[in-house]
């Protein structure tokens, strides 16, 4: 197997200058291996630092320790955590993809600029793209009458399915995925389960967070277990 990404003690340290350069872990120690066309879950007890692992590799957070080798098609192989912010941007725009709950869009975009200007991003004209966007809204059933709205004012699984739309349809080469499934009703969870799936036949490499550990199981091929930032399991489920 091609290996796509490999993470080594990789180290978050919040420094919180606000009281008194208290110290917080974000996650420490932890290494893992990710193939291509690979989805490992990442399990632990709230606060033991999945969503930290997933921010370090997307850089969100600026890791304070270890290495993210991965396989980059732009700039060949590269360690993420030494990467340059100008790096980081563009293979934000083309390789790997993030998504959570919470709304990271432009306001006074409607929905279907969003997914749209996602899919010009990756180089398809506006036409196509508007036509794929209204395909991909309506496989993860976000109400037609909304696709010409702001997304500020959409539900929680709303923007859900928004930012899972706009993600996924750029079919990345590495996706994040923050609690894909939090909030959503079972027939969304089965378009998401659809779309997970799709894009592992397209050789999409995938990590997921969920607290539904029942969904997690019907998608992944490897689960990790955290506890208290420190890597501590490694099964094949
Ligand atoms: N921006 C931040 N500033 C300070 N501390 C943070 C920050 N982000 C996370 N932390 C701390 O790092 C630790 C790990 O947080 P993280 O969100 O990664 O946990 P988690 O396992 O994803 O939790 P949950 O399952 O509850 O979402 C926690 O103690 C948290 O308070």
């Amino acid at each position: 197997m091609n290996e796509l990404l490999k993470v080594e003690n990789l180290q978050k340290t919040f420094n919180m200058h606000e009281f008194n350069e208290k110290q917080i872990i974000g996650c420490n120690g932890i290494s893992f291996l990710l193939n291509e066309g690979e989805f490992i879950g990442i399990t632990g007890k709230s606060g033991s630092g999945k969503s930290t692992v997933l921010k370090s590799i997307y850089r969100t957070y600026a890791p304070t320790g270890g290495s993210i080798h991965y396989k980059s098609e732009q700039f060949g192989p590269i360690d993420l955590v030494k990467a340059t912010d100008r790096e980081m941007i563009a293979i934000r725009k083309h390789e790997i993809g993030y998504v959570s709950q919470f709304l990271n869009v432009m306001p006074r975009i409607t929905a279907i600029e969003v997914v749209a200007e996602a899919l010009m991003e990756m180089g398809k004209g506006s036409e196509h793209a508007a036509a794929e966007a209204k395909s991909i809204l309506a496989h993860f059933n976000l109400p037609s009458s909304l696709w010409d709205s702001y997304p500020r004012t959409f539900s929680g699984g709303e923007k859900l399915r928004l930012n899972l739309a706009q993600a996924m349809v750029k079919r990345p080469k590495l996706l994040l995925l923050d609690e894909p499934t939090a909030s959503l009703d079972d027939a969304s969870k089965i378009s998401v389960k659809e779309m997970i799936l799709q894009l592992k036949t397209e050789g999409t490499s995938m990590i997921g967070i969920f607290h539904d550990l029942d969904f997690m199981e019907t998608v992944v091929d490897r689960e990790y277990s955290l506890t208290q930032g420190v890597l501590k399991d490694e099964m094949t489920v």
